[in-house]
């Protein structure tokens, strides 16, 4: 086994280049081992396996710097930097992260996660490189689906002027999660090759040639002109317009032609970049079928590609789909608005069943969110669908835009709260802050599937900016009978007590319910409220549990700082002083990846935890 003598950043340099096919396959048999028990993205991951060795056989880690875009597709990277073992623990509780973190090894040179970075990230090291006096090479890797991004341009942008030598490394499989999609995607998939481009001229001199009197005149003309058919024919002129030299595209599952371009790349002066065409999933039939299915998965059966476990239970996405597509046949002014996430937002059904009123703008948040305004003056009613995490992007299009316009824009939250495996990039822990900081907004979380489509109908009829927020994964069924129309602003009482009142949001209901257990467990009689709006809060209600109640419970699953406790603690304490409220929140810190349980204890709002502060507080 070639992989056995790697163990450390730079072993791969004494592997001979001829093993390198040999290497490549026992590196996706290992992916694939691994991936399929634990989970992860597999499908990228097998797609740079080439382009990962090549890279790593050039470059000396961790002296040269090479940064990846998103970060999902480096796991080669991870392995080729002695960190097989890593992968037994992968995206677990105190396990290897999914994604580079400077924390779990030098070779690591940017934490990412979020898309269309790599690039600006790699511009600032190449500055401070120079200013220092330094010799090292940097290396930013981009796909074709971040290059949908907008900072990615701001970056060439500024790379080209600062004249510096820097190399971008765009990593093209024409897909992003799912299918890749407008101008750019367009413009990578139509280049032909530089071998294309001299056979066109070749062919086009010899027919002419073998016209009498016409041909030569024609040749003169083609010279002439060459500079406009160049534009047209050779590759990369959007990049050369930009000031960065282009060299490829290059076979990116050809080991040996990678080094060579990449040692080629070298010796260019200023910002070079290397298109490289790869095919996500390669090597593994199911991946290569459904690139989309496997580009994160859960643990699957190697030998089908079917996913281990299933319960059959819909979870919030679904039921947001489900909702998009009656909205479809009903409301003929509502249209959905992804960046890139058709099939994680659950607005895949919606895009086939409605084409001509969903937008995937790409990798693109910020712009979905001013689009989703224009959309909305224009007289339709734009559901912008984005993960929490994501919708971080947009804080100033969210305000500026949509909120100052008081526009009718809905906000479908998905992945609210903390997301489990993909760790701290991805939780979604600051939309109840950055959303109800905000006026005009209305900001909505549901207990139940129920209440998610009855909250997505109610915006529908809102007119003004509004957010539901809801949690990845499976949706709870629990407490069906309690479903009181929503009226904007008003929470719902689920059980009246005495004492103690829980007061939670979304998710934090059903583990109130259990709360509410232990305490009557102890003889306690306490009341539940489903807050139901987090933004305007329901200063009735807050004025009538003060008359029965001693202590606030609250209860989400956001930071505390601006969130929903806070909120209620700062009413409280003007308007009720004597009774105290107790936040129960996340902590001011990154929370890491794992099992969204277990980070749920680690962040005290499980409901042992929460019970155990209610005791200690009495
Ligand atoms: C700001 C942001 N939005 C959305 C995502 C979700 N996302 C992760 S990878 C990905 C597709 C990336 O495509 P590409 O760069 O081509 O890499 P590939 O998976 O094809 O290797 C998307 C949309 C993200 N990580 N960050
Ligand atoms: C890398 C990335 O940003 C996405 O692939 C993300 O991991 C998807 O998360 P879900 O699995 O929650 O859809
Ligand atoms: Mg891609």
């Amino acid at each position: 086994m070639l992989l056995e003598t790697i163990k450390k950043a730079n072993d791969i340099k004494k592997i001979p280049p001829e093993k390198f096919p040999e290497l490549a396959e026992e590196i996706r048999a290992f992916l694939l081992e691994h991936v399929s028990r634990t989970g992860g993205h597999l499908a990228s991951n097998l797609g740079a396996v080439e382009l990962t060795m090549a890279l790593h056989y050039v470059f000396c880690l961790p002296e040269d710097k090479i940064i990846w875009d998103v970060g999902h597709q480096s796991y080669t990277h991870k392995i080729l930097t002695g960190r097989q073992e890593g992968f037994d623990t992968l995206r677990t509780f105190g396990g290897m992260s999914g994604f580079p973190k400077r924390s779990e090894s030098p070779c690591d040179a940017y934490d990412t996660g979020h898309s269309s970075t790599s690039i600006s990230a790699g511009v600032g090291y190449v500055c401070a490189r120079d200013l220092k006096g330094e010799d090292y090479s940097v290396v930013s890797v981009i796909g074709d689906g971040a290059l949908t991004g907008g900072m990615a341009y701001e970056a060439i942008n500024n790379a080209a002027s600062l004249k510096k030598n820097f190399m971008i490394v765009l990593n093209d499989n024409e897909m992003s999660i799912s299918q890749n999609v407008g101008g750019i995607s367009s413009y990578l998939s139509n280049m032909r090759t530089t071998e294309g481009y001299h056979e066109f001229k070749t062919g086009v001199k010899n027919s002419l040639n073998k016209i009498p009197g016409i041909g030569p005149a024609a040749i003169k003309q083609i010279h002439k002109t060459k500079d406009s058919i160049k534009r047209l024919m050779i590759p990369g002129m959007f990049f050369e317009d930009m000031g960065l030299t282009y060299l490829g595209p290059v076979d990116g599952h050809d080991c040996s032609r990678l080094v060579q371009i990449f040692q080629e790349a070298k010796k260019v002066q200023g910002s070079v970049l290397i298109h490289v065409k790869t095919e996500k999933g390669r090597g593994y039939e199911p991946a290569m079928r459904h690139p989309a299915r496997f580009h994160g998965t859960a643990a699957f059966d190697l030998e089908h590609g079917i996913p281990l476990s299933n319960n059959g239970k819909a979870n919030y996405t679904d039921i947001f789909s489900t909702v998009m597509r009656k909205f479809g046949d009903r409301e003929k002014q509502v249209v959905a608005v992804t960046a890139a996430m058709p099939d994680g937002t659950g607005l895949k059904r919606f895009r086939n069943m409605f084409p001509e009123r969903f937008f995937d703008v790409g990798i693109a948040e910020e712009h979905a969110v001013t689009f989703a305004a224009g959309l909305a003056l224009g007289g339709m009613i734009p559901v912008v669908a984005v993960y929490s995490s994501f919708l971080q992007r947009a804080i100033d299009q969210i305000i500026e835009d949509v909120c100052l316009q008081n526009l009718h824009v809905i906000f479908a939250v998905d992945r609210a709260g903390l997301v489990g495996s993909d760790g701290e990039t991805h939780q979604g822990c600051f939309d109840l802050s950055y959303l109800s900081m905000i006026p005009n907004m209305t900001v909505m979380a549901p207990k139940n599937k129920w209440e998610l489509s009855d909250m997505l109908k109610f915006a529908v009829k809102y007119d003004g900016p509004i957010a539901v927020r809801y949690p990845r994964g499976e949706a709870y069924d629990g407490l069906e009978e309690f479903r009181e129309p929503i009226v904007r602003g008003r929470s719902e009482l689920i059980y009246q007590g005495k004492d103690i009142a829980l007061l939670a949001v979304g998710s934090m209901v059903k583990t109130a319910e259990r709360v509410r257990e232990l305490l009557i467990s102890d003889g306690e009689n306490p009341t539940l409220v489903n807050a139901r709006f987090v933004k305007p809060l329901d200063k009735k209600m807050l004025d009538t549990l003060a008359k029965k109640h001693d202590v606030i419970v609250t209860m989400e699953e956001n930071v505390k700082s601006g969130g929903f406790g806070s909120a209620v603690a700062e009413y409280m304490q003007i308007t009720h002083p004597t009774v105290r409220v107790q936040v129960c929140a996340l902590p001011d810190s990154f929370i890491g990846h794992g099992n969204p349980e277990k980070l749920k204890q680690k962040a005290g709002i499980d409901a042992d935890s929460i019970y155990n502060r209610i005791k200690e507080a009495e």
